[in-house]
């Protein structure tokens, strides 16, 4: 799961941060003092028009009225004006600003090319985090000063008129601006810093499950992670209902508070004996100023919800500590128990797949025998249906008609944890979990050892690599594998696959994406580490190395139109000896261009 982003102590994220604003400071601090003008007018507003009604209750000659109501009016219309040239004025600093940023972040990534692989949930979470900075000026610190300056102005307004009441409304200010914020704060902090690595987790459950649905089921794992991932959305909700309902707390406190603040100061200012029309100017002006220092509980909790992204950007800005974002959640391993696969036939009866009535059929009444131990390879034309073989055999694909076996028994009477342990390996375009090496590579057997794992790696060709690592096994691979090459990507599929070792294993273009010598050798080390006894099924494009097998079918049309061994095959005119006279010249071509 996500964890604490960064090494950077909390305070000097800000910092960090805030260093960027010099250059704009004066935008920022007119912007701020826009923001305290706009406050100010509407509570003057509240006030002056509070004095001119309860005083023209009183039928005074007009003209005392007179500057009263042009104060009103002047108000009324320079809170606007307040408003948009604060609105104006902020976003064009922190604008300026996020440019600066944006560039600086950018510039510090490309820097990093060759560091140690950044999570990718950290590297999409980055765009969010740089607009952390834009809300921490916009609506933590400019709004939060501005409330901070009008309720001073506003208690030396009341202690004009009277010293007890603006000692009253003092109080009540700072417990809603100051003890408020500070509460609201404690009872966020741990679950908003809880929420945005769960979030992301969700989301990069969402993307797994969804393109990973064919290899979860092939795995049998479907129920754990689904599980897993249920797990997790329901701690998000959780959460997010304990964070509602802590806000509305605070927000039903603020109400009170803003009621108490207003009675304590009416109660002072009658015992002071101020007069009746500034008691209610007091009154309201209280009220409005109350509301005022409220945003301060909103600005706190802001605040708390940018915390994390702030110290990422500000951990990249530094440059001193990697960001270390999430270690996601991966794939749960399905449940343990070793997987012992006996030697299995398998047979395909008149199997015909369509996969749109009316279209030519993938598979056209197959017939296929693959006994226990038997390695064979499916070779063929572009759409020849290799691929929807291996589909049907893995119950990925159910025939239209025919029927598929495995030691007799119908394969849709297998249940969906116990096919894979039958017949199962790797699809085609196999997907790769935002996870860890190892818990990848665990899909294929939740209980395997260290040492399984380093031979099953090896025999795809990746433990090279995974030692060159400095977090070897658990090296996170990026959403979709996207921090490793296509080649890494496939060898990891691959070693998963034959980590999963099922009786009859299905191998859909093992060695796609390597070039041709190092697809020639894996394809060697994958068919050594196969254990005798073990079907396998290998559909390859390349004729290269399957000189080795018992038998090659040659599908066009998902009908067989050859079979037998390499040497046969080559020896008789047909679609196979014209494939190898083909690859064998461009392989040559190939290898005299290689250095
Ligand atoms: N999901 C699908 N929906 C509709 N048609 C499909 C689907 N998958 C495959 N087909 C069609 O079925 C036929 C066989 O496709 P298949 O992928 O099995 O061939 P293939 O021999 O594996 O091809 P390639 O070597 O190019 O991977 C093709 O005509 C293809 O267009």
């Amino acid at each position: 799961m996500s964890t604490a982003p960064t090494g950077l102590p909390r305070a000097s994220a800000e910092r960090t941060v805030l260093r960027l604003a010099r250059p704009y400071l004066g935008r920022l601090v007119g912007a701020g003092l826009l923001a305290a003008a706009t406050e100010f007018a509407g509570l003057a507003l509240m006030a002056t028009a509070t004095w001119l009604l309860m005083s023209a209750a009183g039928r005074p000659p007009l003209d005392r009225l007179t500057v009263a109501i042009v104060a009103v009016r002047a108000l009324a219309i320079s809170r606007g004006v307040f408003r948009y040239t604060e609105r104006l004025a902020g976003h064009d600093a922190v604008l300026r600003m996020i440019t600066d940023v944006r560039a600086r972040v950018f510039a510090t990534l490309a820097g990093r090319r060759a560091a140690p692989p950044r999570t990718g949930d950290a590297l999409s979470r980055l765009v969010s985090d740089v607009e952390a900075v834009q809300d921490l000026l916009l609506r933590v610190l400019v709004p939060g000063s501005a409330a901070a300056l009008v309720s001073v102005v506003a208690v030396g307004g009341a202690a004009l008129i009277s010293l007890p009441a603006a000692g009253a409304l003092a109080v009540g200010l700072l417990v809603a601006g100051v003890g408020l914020p500070l509460l609201a704060t404690v009872l966020t902090r741990r679950a908003a810093a809880e929420l945005a690595p769960l979030r992301g987790a969700l989301a990069a459950d969402a993307i797994d499950l969804t393109h990973g649905a064919a290899d979860l089921a092939a795995f049998g794992a479907t129920g754990s992670a689904l599980d897993a991932a249920s797990r997790r959305a329901r701690r998000l909700a959780r959460l997010e209902r304990r964070l509602a309902a802590a806000g509305f707390a605070v927000d039903a406190v603020g109400t009170l508070l803003a009621g108490l603040t207003t009675g304590a100061v009416v109660l002072a200012a009658l015992a002071a004996d101020v007069p009746g029309v500034l008691v209610g100017v007091l009154a309201v002006g209280t009220l409005a100023a109350v509301e005022v220092a409220l945003a301060l509980v909103g600005a706190a909790r802001q605040w708390t919800q940018l915390r994390a992204g702030l110290a990422r950007v500000a951990a990249l800005l530094d440059d001193t500590t990697a960001a270390t974002a999430a270690v996601p959640s991966g794939p749960e391993p399905a449940a343990a128990g070793a997987v012992v696969s006996e030697p299995r036939d398998v047979r395909l009866d008149g199997v015909t797949v369509r996969y749109r009535a009316g279209a030519a059929p993938a598979l056209d009444h197959l017939d296929l025998d693959l006994p226990a131990g038997r390695r064979v390879a499916v070779v063929g034309p572009s759409g020849a249906g290799k691929s929807t073989l291996a589909a049907v055999l893995t119950g990925a694909v159910r025939p239209s008609t025919g029927r598929v076996s495995v030691d007799g028994r119908d394969l849709t009477t297998y249940a969906e944890d116990e096919l894979p342990r039958a017949v199962g390996g790797l699809l085609a375009e196999a997907y790769v979990f935002h996870a860890t090496v190892r818990e990848n590579l665990l899909l294929g057997r939740p209980d395997a050892g260290e040492d399984e794992l380093a031979r099953a790696s090896a025999a795809a060709g990746l433990l090279e690599w995974v030692r060159a690592q400095p977090a070897g096994w658990d090296t996170v691979v990026g959403e979709e594998g996207g921090q490793l090459s296509g080649g890494q990507r496939q060898r990891l599929a691959l070693a998963r696959a034959l980590l999963g070792a099922p009786a009859v294993l299905v191998l859909d273009e093992p060695t796609e994406g390597l070039d041709p010598a190092a697809a020639d050798a894996v394809l060697a080390s994958t068919l050594a580490a196969t254990p005798p006894g073990r079907s396998v099924l290998l559909i390859s494009h390349r004729l290269s190395g399957l000189a080795g097998l018992d038998e090659i079918v040659v599908l066009d049309a998902g009908r067989v139109v050859q079979r037998g061994r390499h040497d046969e095959l080559v020896a008789a005119p047909g679609w196979y000896r014209d494939q190898w006279l083909l690859q064998e010249a461009a392989e040559r071509g190939y290898l005299a261009l290689t250095p």
